[in-house]
């Protein structure tokens, strides 16, 4: 186990006393975290952040939250190097169900997400280099129904690059996939955290040891205890203990993690933790 040396600089999305409530059901309750732009030395890196908790827990609410799609009952979402309240739009959110038209070709699709920040002759730039980097070239004409999962995975993770501001958030991006699949996925991330313009991804998965090896950064969604009564808290929260930093456990960016015993330690810790949330 290896700690590597990074430092932090400014928030690229803070959770600002979020809550989330629908009509008398609080789900989400006072969430506060915030994702800081790493610094390695020699190194480009953008954050990846695993977002977990127990089936309805409210990880799709906070997904809605986060892409700007939903109005937080109380509370801020704020992105960017500017902190301001995200927009929808801002936030690329590939879904299990993927976003490709499927009346367009792969090539216009993601033409059609890039001409949304970029003019055309940028945009056409912008979906070849994307084509290229993440394998697509050849398939490029094809429209998405004749594409394999994984191509669609990819494309659907290219499309929201091309019109997102450096934040995307991939929902079980795993499921569904098999082994040599996941393999490519997770290695498209860690090309999609080392592009020359820096994003952050964040994971909403059920694949905790794949997500993990992944992630430099960990949010459990969980409910909590009143410190005074010891009686459980109504809606699920981040509290301090359940937002794990794997840099500063010695877990981050080291390519062969999962080989590591700390790790499996970790993870199997991590799962007793979720279980008994
Ligand atoms: N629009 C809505 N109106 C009322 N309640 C909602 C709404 N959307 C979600 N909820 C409730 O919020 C809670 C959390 O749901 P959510 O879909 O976020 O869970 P989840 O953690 O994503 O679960 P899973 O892992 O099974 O997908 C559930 O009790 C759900 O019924």
């Amino acid at each position: 186990m290896t700690a590597l040396p990074y430092s932090y600089k400014s928030p690229l999305l803070t959770l600002d006393h979020v809550s989330m409530r629908y009509g008398n059901d609080l789900v989400l309750r006072d969430l506060n975290a915030q994702v800081l732009d790493v610094v390695r030395p020699g190194l480009s890196q953008g954050q990846v952040v695993g977002i977990y908790g127990r089936s309805g827990i409210g990880k799709s609410v906070l997904c809605r939250l986060l892409a700007g799609l939903a109005a937080p009952s109380a509370g801020a979402v704020l992105v960017g190097e500017a902190q301001e309240p995200v927009r929808a739009g801002m936030v690329g959110y590939v879904q299990q169900r993927y976003p490709l038209f499927n009346h367009y070709s792969l090539r216009d699709n993601l033409l059609l997400a890039a001409r949304r920040h970029h003019e055309a002759a940028e945009a056409k730039a912008r979906v070849e280099h994307y084509l290229g980097r993440f394998g697509l070239a050849a398939h490029a004409g094809k429209y998405p129904a004749h594409l394999s999962g994984g191509q669609r995975q990819r494309a659907a993770i290219a499309q929201q690059l091309l019109c997102s501001e450096h934040l995307i958030l991939l929902d079980e991006p795993f499921s569904g996939l098999d082994v040599a699949m996941i393999d490519e996925v997770k290695q498209l991330i860690i090309e999609v955290t080392t592009l020359d313009e820096l994003n952050t991804v964040l994971i909403v998965s059920h694949d905790i040891a794949t997500t993990t090896a992944l992630a430099d950064r960990l949010w459990l969604l969980a409910p909590e205890s009143s410190p005074d009564t010891g009686q459980l808290l109504p809606g699920a929260t981040l509290s301090p203990r359940h937002q794990y930093n794997l840099a500063q456990l010695g877990l981050a960016w080291h390519p062969d993690v999962e080989r590591e015993p700390e790790f499996a330690q970790f993870v199997a810790e991590l799962k007793n933790e979720i279980r008994e949330s």
